[in-house]
């Protein structure tokens, strides 16, 4: 992908810099045995050439107002760049909830023009929406124009488990998806614009210190990386990064359970890119010691039976504390 290459320092130079160690994610091609290996290992890796989204690469907003159809679109508005997801199942848990974005739909075009118009001050806009049968008729062929047999191939290959969804994410430059990890395989395909992740493996839950699980941002780090609480999360300065930047027909393989930090980089307008999520294949024969991701998600189902079990979430943390503190520690 040309114009980031070109324009390295200019991106470099836009970038947000953080205190802890980051390195760089590697960018192949597709056809190098090393990024296939980098794959099945579960490990990140930029692909260059895949052409998996390259029917859609002329995808900017004018088309998609034209070809999106007359469906209803969900777009988050935000106060800030920040767009933190939340469950909107588990705000009940967690009493004076505050929600930190607002949720509405709507047509393609009325989202064209509230971007065009934005100006400072006024509420940040993110589409994230599912690509779905609503959608008109070239926006179907540009989907079918995947490079589906590619994907489909990677699937079987590292045994995958079914496609669930493709998101299309249209959003504003320096939109920031804070840092979070998802229980799915992705597949994140660049369309229009830069994004820059800053990845961290699952042995990182330590230094990221995801909310609770009953809680509505499960799965997010609750540490502000722009003003990290220290006190609250001294271990968050050794997390160790990988940064992987992403232009027009670049492919990052995102695994499974990988924290990620998406930065849509500034400068470069609307930024589009689609995803691939697909589930977990089954879990083959369990070895020791236990991978960090499966640590993880033992984590997440010992934490979902005590809830359960307790049917009160606060009463989670003095039973823990009773069943380790003095016991354990
Ligand atoms: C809602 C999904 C957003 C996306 C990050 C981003 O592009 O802002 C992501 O986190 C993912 O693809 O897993
Ligand atoms: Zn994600």
């Amino acid at each position: 992908m040309a114009d980031l290459e070109s324009q390295g320092s200019d991106v470099k130079f836009h970038l947000k810099q953080y205190n802890f160690q980051i390195e760089n994610v590697p960018r192949l091609s597709c056809t190098d045995a090393k990024a296939e290996k980098l794959i099945s290992n579960g490990l990140p890796v930029i692909l260059t050439d895949t052409k998996l989204v390259s029917s859609a690469l002329h995808w900017d907003l004018d088309y998609l107002s034209e070809n999106m159809g007359e469906g209803d679109f969900t777009v988050f508005l935000s106060d800030t760049n920040k767009f933190m997801y939340f469950d909107d199942k588990k705000i009940e848990n967690v009493k004076d909830f505050k929600q930190p974005t607002q949720m509405i739909e709507m047509k393609f075009p009325e989202f064209v023009t509230r971007l065009r118009s934005y100006k400072e001050g006024d509420k940040r806009l993110y589409m994230q929406q599912a690509l779905n049968d609503t959608v008109g008729r070239r926006i179907v062929m540009d989907f079918l124009g995947f490079n589906w047999t590619w994907i489909t191939e990677q699937q079987k290959k590292n045994k995958w488990g079914p496609l669930t969804s493709n998101l299309l994410l249209v959003g504003m430059d320096s939109n920031i998806t804070p840092a979070h990890y998802d229980e799915q395989e992705n597949f994140f395909a660049q369309i229009k614009g830069c994004k820059r992740f800053l990845l961290f493996d699952p042995s990182n839950f330590e230094c990221l210190y995801p909310f609770p699980v009953y809680h509505p941002h499960d799965r997010q780090s609750q540490v502000d990386f722009d003003n990290p609480d220290s006190l609250r999360f001294p271990k968050f300065q050794d997390a160790k990064a990988f940064e992987a930047i992403v232009g027009p027909g670049d492919v990052l393989y995102l695994p499974m359970y990988w924290w990620h930090q998406v930065e849509s980089v500034p400068g470069h307008g609307t930024v589009i890119s689609v995803n691939f999520w697909y589930k977990a294949g089954p879990t083959e024969k369990v070895q020791y010691p236990l991978k960090a991701h499966q640590r993880v998600a033992m984590t997440r189902n010992i934490e979902k039976m005590i809830i359960q079990a307790l049917n009160d979430p606060t009463e989670v943390a003095p039973f823990m504390q009773a069943m380790v503190l003095g016991r354990y520690t």
